[in-house]
């Protein structure tokens, strides 16, 4: 994050991993039952929270605008909920860190409230577009400012009527969608967002879970507007599972690493989430679901993955929602594969927290692999990874965590030791990765 002590990895040829391990608590899962809880009357305990900077700065701004949360455990969350109209303004702005979901899905709640806030980010944060949801917030009748461009802060005056919208998104995106589903918790009629391809249903899921009625199917959902009390959100209480996003590095990692043998356990299945597992698939993966169960209503699984010899793939453009987070892996993967893996369809990857596209190619290229990158996509060639003896090799994860992360596997794969630039963002979304990752195998060390 902005300020923070920059910390690299170094990172070397790693050993096979093998044991079982669970991975942290999922991201999108545990900002949503922070922000529902919070709006829901009573109280509501979050088990299997991420305890994460990105899920962290959400508790915070809720604590800034009067709610209670209490924390028995670092992994436990106690909310004590001030119902719909119960938040308090804050006179700082509300730091959302680094977290897009965050500041996305808080300006969705603030455009209702009967005060003015301010959203601000990181340096990161700070450069992703925002428009995607003031563009439509504004037509159901909100008020909101933003820097040129439609970047953060983002300044959201109170007080307004908001009208429930029928909203057709014109990109994929799980935020957008819940930015307007919790607008519309405080709108005059209902609101229905379509989607182009169906993403992450958990906000839906959720409102439902807290009582809210909404009706939903993939691709659309409809959520009844709440002006003049006509409903509340009842406090419940949530299980969050194991992020699939931060057990996908594993699944790539024991995938290449010769004479691998891993289990991910009680792992999250959300199909809108696990695009990856197919992709892997095709390319040859030998990972087996067991022992597939509910666990607080999210299929969760153990993922039993051995090394296997990969190929490249096209990989459908179908899928390619479903696994947005994971193609930083999926380079790795493609990397190690025999052939070439090409990926079209996925322009979003630009706006994330780096440049996806860019920062992965170069990853990939300073490693000696052959990358051809497009304006939505890549082809990337399988090869052997190779350092140049002449000069160190320095990868930038430019900020991002899952740059980061996916550099580190690579560095597994290579025949000697280099450095991975800025990882302090790894804590956004997986803390502990990599006293995880050396103890399964990994050759990891901070510099
Ligand atoms: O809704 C969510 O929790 C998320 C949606 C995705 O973003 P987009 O909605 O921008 O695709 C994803 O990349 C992000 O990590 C989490
Ligand atoms: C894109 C991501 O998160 P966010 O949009 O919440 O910053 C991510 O975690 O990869």
């Amino acid at each position: 994050m902005s300020g923070a002590v920059r910390k690299n990895w170094i990172v070397g040829a790693g050993t096979p991993l093998t044991g079982r391990i669970r991975v942290p608590g999922d991201k999108s899962v545990s900002h949503r039952a922070i922000m529902l809880a919070s709006l829901a009357e009573g109280v509501s305990r979050i088990d299997g929270f991420l305890e994460g900077e990105d899920t962290r700065a959400t508790a915070a701004v809720f604590q800034r605008l009067g709610v209670t949360i209490e924390a028995p455990s670092p992994q436990s969350r106690i909310v004590h909920g001030v119902g719909l109209h119960g938040l308090r303004a804050s006179a700082d702005a509300l730091d959302c860190g680094n977290a897009g979901t965050g500041m996305r899905l808080l300006a969705g709640v603030l455009a209702g409230q009967a005060f003015d806030s301010t959203l601000v980010g990181d340096d990161s944060l700070s450069k992703r577009p925002m428009r995607r949801v003031i563009d439509p917030l504004s037509r159901m009748g909100a008020a909101i400012d933003s820097e040129d461009g439609g970047l953060p802060p983002l300044r959201i005056r109170g007080g307004r009527t908001l009208q429930g919208i029928d909203y057709t998104l014109p990109v994929a995106s799980a935020q957008v969608k819940s930015a307007l589903l919790l607008a519309g918790l405080y709108a005059a009629g209902d609101t229905v967002v379509r989607e182009p391809h169906p993403t992450r249903d958990y906000t839906e899921r959720m409102l439902s879970a807290f009582g809210w009625p909404i009706d939903f199917e993939p691709g659309v959902a409809r959520v009844r507007g709440g002006a003049g009390n006509a409903h509340a959100l009842r406090a419940t209480d949530v299980h969050v599972p194991a992020d699939f996003s931060s057990a996908a590095f594993f699944l790539v990692a024991a995938s290449v690493i010769p004479g691998s043998d891993l289990v991910l356990e009680a792992v999250g299945m959300n199909p809108r989430r696990t695009g990856l597992l197919q992709a892997l698939r095709a390319m040859g993966a030998d990972i087996v679901e067991t022992d597939a169960r509910s666990a607080g209503g999210e299929a969760v699984a153990d993922l039993h993955v051995r090394a296997a010899p990969l190929r490249g793939i096209a990989v459908p453009e179908v899928i390619v929602p479903d696994m947005i987070d994971e193609f930083p892996a999926l380079f790795v993967a493609a990397a190690c594969a025999e052939g070439e893996t090409r990926i079209t369809g996925a322009a979003e990857l630009r706006v994330k927290e780096s440049d996806r596209l860019a920062t992965m190619s170069a990853a990939l290229r300073a490693l000696g692999i052959r990358v051809d990158e497009s304006d939505d996509g890549a082809i990337i060639h399988g090869g052997a990874f190779a350092l140049d003896p002449s000069s160190p090799v320095l990868i930038d994860s430019h900020g991002d965590h899952r740059i980061a992360m996916a550099s580190a596997i690579a560095g597994q794969r290579c025949p000697g030791e280099f450095v991975i630039g800025d990882i302090a963002n790894v804590a956004t979304s997986f803390p502990g990765f990599d006293a995880l990752a050396r103890g399964v195998g990994f050759a990891l060390r901070e510099a």
